[in-house]
């Protein structure tokens, strides 16, 4: 079920199963009972007012208030109108209990928004708007999306939504429930199983269902050459702890050889500081070449300096046979000519840049894209490689039209350095011959599930050590402690 689905392939997924035999009527029952059943699985009985629009929204509520009925609950229908769909007339045919103008004022317990569904166009007014800025989000049960949100794109509309402590959607999330700020509207999302059958689309939860079957996990003949080279670029002197954190993850995440390629400047600082992660000088476009020439991945930008320096080695980089991790610096130095950068690159390069970073080479997109993903695809066609998008929301998406979005961020990730790690840990599995998408996918979810894991108080340092026992939930073996 990782996929996500758009209101227009929702329904293209609802039109063909009813082309295909399924009444409207049979796919609402299924609809209604099962968010009649997920608010019996989290309360005991209690009041219930359900607020019911005119569309196929407020016909799945009116299920909801009869199976609720049925289950001897106190409840009620508020409508906002009269039902206008035949499904929601039907529906409302078999209510037969009390049905009371919208914002009737009376006591309750819990609200079930059937108002508007995911394909809502036009903004909440009225007792509507009234009652999604008053009513507390604890009460609150939504059926589909919260109302007032547009699901394609997570928004409210003029800033009005419900919030809920609980979203029941159908067949597959839709974009509104993964995005911010939609995703903090929603609350917990269930996604009940309508019997739609199977769907795909280009858009994806991203969830080790994406990837975890080509996870590269050393043959048993493996040895360090065959586990990947990994090579990482430091900054100057004053600013190495950023590629030794990326090196680290590189080396965490499986790459069998990592090696800090550093200016000469800041050798000593990185010697008396590394151990598994090897070292070398470079200095110079000719002598980085040399030394990445037989890198299977590198990453660069993490502290590299946005300087002409940085700028020549991703070039430098880009003509060697690594798939690279273009991060931080050596992103903004490509602030002023953005197409040098993309010129360079190729398909299985990776840029991993904060909304910062993404302004800078991509200006304006963000703004002026409907939401993030729509975002990051555009990006990722005119860079001509991997895009990912950093967020509570982070968006990964290829040129391919390909994308998939992190449902596992955690706030304990905004710490400096952090970033760093993401870089190495995608850099790693880019050594070990990973397809990119999958192993900007792959890095972003472990890099997540670390951060989630470990919680408050956590620092960029913590986070390769975390990262074996993420794995080994991948690899299937209890973790090491
Ligand atoms: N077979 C299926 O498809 C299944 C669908 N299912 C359910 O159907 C839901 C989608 O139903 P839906 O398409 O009828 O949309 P929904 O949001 O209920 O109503 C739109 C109506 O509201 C009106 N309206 C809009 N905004 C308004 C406003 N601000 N203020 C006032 N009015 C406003 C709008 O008017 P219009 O904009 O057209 O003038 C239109 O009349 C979906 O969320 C799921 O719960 C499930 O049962 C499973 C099977
Ligand atoms: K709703």
């Amino acid at each position: 079920m990782s996929n996500i689905l758009t209101v227009a392939e929702m329904g293209a997924a609802d039109a063909a199963a009813i082309a295909a035999g399924t009444p409207g009527t049979v796919l609402m029952e299924r609809a209604g009972l099962a968010v009649a059943e997920a608010i019996r699985e989290r309360h005991r009985r209690c009041r219930v007012a359900v607020l019911c629009g005119p569309g196929n929204n407020g016909g799945d509520g009116y299920v909801v208030a009869r199976r609720l009925k049925r289950w001897g609950w106190p409840v009620w229908v508020e409508a906002s109108a009269p039902p206008a769909t035949p499904d929601a007339k039907a529906a409302a045919a078999r209510w037969r209990g009390e049905t009371v103008s919208l914002g009737a004022q009376r006591q309750t317990d819990l609200v079930v928004d059937a108002l508007y569904g995911a394909g809502l166009s036009r903004p909440l007014d009225g007792e509507a708007a009234r009652l999604a800025r008053t009513i507390p989000r604890e009460q609150v049960i939504a059926i589909d999306t919260p109302s007032g949100l547009s699901g394609d794109t997570g928004q409210p509309l003029k800033d009005v939504a419900f919030r809920a402590a609980l979203t029941v959607t159908f067949h597959r999330r839709k974009p509104a429930h993964v995005l911010q700020p939609g995703r903090g509207y929603c609350g917990e999302v269930v996604v009940a199983d309508i019997g739609l059958g199977d769907t795909v689309s280009a858009l994806s939860e991203n969830s080790p269902d994406l990837w975890a079957h080509r996870f590269p996990w050393p043959s048993i003949e493996a040895h360090k050459h065959a586990r990947g080279r990994l090579i990482v670029i430091s900054g100057e002197a004053a600013s190495t702890g950023a590629a030794r954190l990326a090196a680290r993850g590189g080396l965490r995440v499986g790459a069998g050889l990592v090696t800090v390629l550093s200016p000469p400047g800041a050798l000593a600082e990185h010697a008396a500081q590394l151990e598994a992660v090897m070292l070398k000088a470079f200095e110079g476009e000719a002598a980085l070449a040399e030394a990445a020439e037989a890198a299977d991945a590198a990453v660069i930008g993490p502290a590299a300096g946005v300087t002409a320096a940085t700028r020549a080695n991703l070039i430098t980089l880009a003509h060697t046979g690594a798939a690279l991790v273009v991060d931080a610096d050596a992103l903004t130095v490509f602030k002023d000519r953005p197409d040098d950068l993309f010129a360079a690159l190729d398909r299985d390069d990776v840029l991993t840049p904060h909304p910062g970073e993404f302004e800078r080479i991509f200006p304006g997109l963000l703004k002026n894209s409907p939401e993030r993903i729509t975002a990051a695809r555009t990006a990722a066609k005119r860079a001509g490689a991997i895009v990912l998008l950093k967020g509570p929301d982070t968006v990964i998406a290829a040129p391919d039209g390909r994308a998939a979005v992190n449902l596992n961020g955690s706030p304990w990730l905004a710490t400096a350095g952090s970033g760093d790690v993401l870089a190495g840990l995608i850099g790693g599995l880019l050594a070990q011959g990973m397809d990119s998408f999958e192993a900007a996918c792959a890095g972003a979810w472990i890099h997540a599930e670390a951060g989630a894991g470990f919680g408050p108080g956590l620092i960029a340092e913590d986070l390769p050590g975390l990262v074996p026992a993420r794995l080994a939930d991948l690899h299937g073996r209890p973790p090491i402690r």
